[in-house]
C-alpha cells in the first residue's frame, strides 16, 4: 500500500538560505559548498529552462572543432557535470566533475549567492545565458508537468503565480538574472541572451569561439550552426532526453525539445495575467538595465 503512494507522489523541494532547491541538492551541500574549482574550469550557468542544453552543444561542438561524431560520444548531461546532480548511489555532480580530465566544462543552475566560493577565488570563465522570464515561465511549466522528480505544477494560472512568488526550483528568475548580470563585469563572464542566439546563432557563437579563446574556421562555424538548431538537437539522442527513463522525464506529457522559440508565452498568458506579470516584472527589475526581448 504504502509503496504504491510512494511511487506516484513527486518529491517536493527543500530550500536553502530560502532559495527552493532538490531536497537531495541540499542533503549534499557539503560537498557542493566544498567544490574545488580550477582555473581553466568554464562554468556554464542558466536559470532552468533558459537555453542551457543549447549552449552545452555549442561549446562542445567548438571545443570538439565541429566533430559530429565526437560530440556523441555520451548523451549531453553526461558530457558537462551538472555541480547540484545528487542521486545516491550514483556519482554526484561534485565527484563526476573531480574524476573529469582538465579543462574541465561544468554546469550549475545555482544563483550568485549560492556558488561555491572557490569559483569566485580562482576566476575561472563563466558563461552566462539569460531567456526572457514569460518564455522561461512557460517551458519550466511543461518541464514541471513532464518531469516527475519536481513538484506537480498544478494549472497553469496558479503555477504563474508559483513562479511569480519565486518558490520554483533555483528560486526567483528575477534575483537569477539580476545577480549574475550585477557582477558580469566583476569576472570572466559572457552573458548571453536566449533570444540573440535565435535571432543570430552565427553571431553569438562566434562570441563563444572568442570567449574561449579557440579559433574556427568559416565551413566549421555553419556546421555548428546547423547542428545545433532546434530541429537537429530535438532529433538527436544525445541532446533530445530521450534515453532518460520515462520514471523520471514523461516525453508523453511534455517533450524535452518542446518549441524553442521566442514568444510562446502570447499561446499561454491572459490579458489580464500578461498585465499583472508586467507590473510586478516593473516592481523587481526596477534598478537593473538589463533588457529582455519578449518576440523576434
Ligand atoms: N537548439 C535549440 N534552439 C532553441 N531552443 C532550444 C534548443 N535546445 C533546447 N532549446 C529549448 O530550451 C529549453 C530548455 O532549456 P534548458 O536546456 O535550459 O533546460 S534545463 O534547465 O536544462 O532543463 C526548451 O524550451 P521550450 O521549447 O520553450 O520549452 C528547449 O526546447
Amino acid at each position: 500500500m504504502a509503496l504504491t503512494t510512494e511511487v506516484g507522489r513527486r518529491p517536493p523541494l527543500s530550500e536553502l538560505e530560502g532559495v527552493p532547491l532538490p531536497a537531495a541538492t541540499v542533503d549534499n551541500w557539503g560537498q557542493i559548498q566544498g567544490f574545488e574549482a580550477k582555473p581553466d574550469d568554464l562554468v556554464i550557468c542558466t536559470y532552468p529552462k533558459s537555453g542551457t542544453t543549447w549552449i552545452q552543444e555549442i561549446v562542445d561542438m567548438i571545443e570538439q572543432n565541429g566533430d559530429v561524431e565526437k560530440c556523441q560520444r555520451a548523451t549531453i548531461q553526461h558530457r558537462h557535470p551538472f555541480l547540484e546532480w545528487a542521486r545516491p548511489p550514483q556519482p554526484s555532480g561534485v565527484e563526476q566533475a573531480r574524476e573529469m580530465p582538465s579543462p574541465r566544462v561544468l554546469r550549475t543552475h545555482l544563483p550568485t549567492q549560492l556558488l561555491p566560493r572557490s569559483f569566485w577565488e580562482t576566476r575561472c570563465k563563466f558563461l552566462y545565458v539569460a531567456r526572457n522570464a514569460k518564455d522561461c515561465t512557460v517551458s519550466y511549466y511543461h518541464f514541471q508537468r513532464m518531469n516527475q522528480t519536481l513538484p506537480d505544477p498544478g494549472p497553469w494560472e496558479e503555477y504563474l503565480e508559483t513562479f511569480l512568488s519565486g518558490k520554483v526550483g533555483w528560486g526567483s528568475w528575477f534575483e537569477h538574472v539580476k545577480g549574475w548580470w550585477e557582477v558580469r563585469h566583476r569576472y570572466q563572464i559572457l552573458f548571453l541572451f536566449y533570444e540573440d542566439l535565435k535571432r543570430d546563432p552565427k553571431r553569438e557563437i562566434q562570441k563563444v569561439v572568442q570567449f574561449l579563446g579557440k579559433r574556427v574556421d568559416g565551413p566549421v562555424l555553419d556546421r555548428i550552426v546547423q547542428e545545433t538548431s532546434f530541429e537537429k538537437m530535438k532529433a538527436n539522442p544525445m541532446t533530445n532526453r530521450s534515453l532518460v527513463p520515462k520514471s523520471i522525464l514523461d516525453q508523453s506529457i511534455s517533450p524535452f525539445m518542446r518549441k524553442g522559440t521566442v514568444g510562446d508565452w502570447k499561446n499561454h498568458f491572459t490579458v489580464a495575467q500578461n498585465e499583472r506579470f508586467e507590473e510586478i516584472y516593473r516592481r523587481k527589475m526596477e534598478g537593473t538595465s538589463i533588457c529582455f526581448c519578449t518576440e523576434l
